[in-house]
């Protein structure tokens, strides 16, 4: 799939990475486009979170480039590279309000300062958690406390944002929950997003677009339905493919529907 020049948001040129010898991420190159949400598909071990700590700059690569909006960001600081990350266990300040976690950040830019209080009050209110914003996070479910830190990330007003696993944590029937209400999130604020995640269903449910790695490698990057009627080798036919058939082979078996039915 082609991607016109300027719709491209960040771009990701020759990335390279070794650790103690081992190429972890062997010269990646990918475009994001501005308002796309790209799944990082790809079992435990292939270089996901690596990939995830370099393009926010906790981690630095041995080469290659990180271009947002254009602008080279691969040698910044974490808080200059006008990235937000959501992690999967929240990382929630625990002494602090629902309201406070939100705000926080926003009071330490010297700009957003004085909007501070208007900008969370906006955003939980989009995000349908202000009647929680006295609460501590320990009062809140799991997915309610995922929103808060989806909250306090898009109050920033970020050019990205990158998710590293954040639905795993969650039980089954919050996953979906929360996996539908990410999709809303997304298009609600047109944020460009990168998700990491190692289940198949997840990412085919909410991409644009997935890349596909694995041992450093992007072994396909396209659409669910491309990747899904296409695969591009026989690894995407047996991770990707077939795991998905297997779950709606599993799922026609619990219903009593044939795939002859659908
Ligand atoms: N700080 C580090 N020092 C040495 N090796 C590392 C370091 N971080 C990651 N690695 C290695 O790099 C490889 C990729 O790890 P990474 O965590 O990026 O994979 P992943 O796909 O995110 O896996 P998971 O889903 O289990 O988190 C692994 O072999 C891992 O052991």
């Amino acid at each position: 799939m082609e991607i016109l020049k300027q719709d491209i948001k960040l771009s990701v040129r020759k990335l390279y990475k070794n650790f103690d010898g081992k190429d972890v991420l062997k010269h990646l190159s990918f475009d994001v486009k501005e308002g796309e949400f790209l799944s990082v598909l790809g079992p435990s071990g292939c270089g996901k979170t690596t990939l995830l700590r370099i393009l926010i700059g906790l981690e630095s690569q041995n080469s290659g480039e990180i271009l947002l909006d254009g602008k080279d960001i691969s040698n910044l600081r974490p808080n200059e590279r006008g990235m937000g990350i959501i992690f999967q266990n929240y990382a929630l300040f625990p002494n602090m309000t629902v309201f406070e976690n939100v705000e926080y950040a926003l009071k330490l830019n010297p700009e957003v300062k004085p909007r501070s209080k208007e900008i969370a009050t906006a955003t939980l209110e989009q995000i349908g958690m202000m009647e929680h914003c006295d609460k501590k996070p320990s009062q809140l479910s799991g997915g309610q406390q995922q929103r808060v830190a989806i909250a306090r990330t898009l109050a920033l007003n970020p050019k990205v944002i990158l998710l590293d696993e954040p639905i795993s944590a969650l039980d089954v029937t919050n996953r979906e929950i929360m996996k539908r209400e990410l999709k809303e999130i997304q298009r609600k604020f047109n944020s460009t997003m990168i998700f990491i995640t190692h289940e198949q269903e997840e990412a085919f449910y909410l991409s644009d677009r997935i890349m596909v790695m694995s041992e450093g490698n992007i072994e396909q990057l396209d659409t669910p339905r491309n990747i899904y009627e296409h695969p591009a080798n026989q690894y995407i036919k047996d991770f990707v493919i077939a795991h998905l058939d297997q779950k709606l082979a599993s799922l026609e078996k619990c219903t009593g529907r044939g795939s002859h039915e659908k």
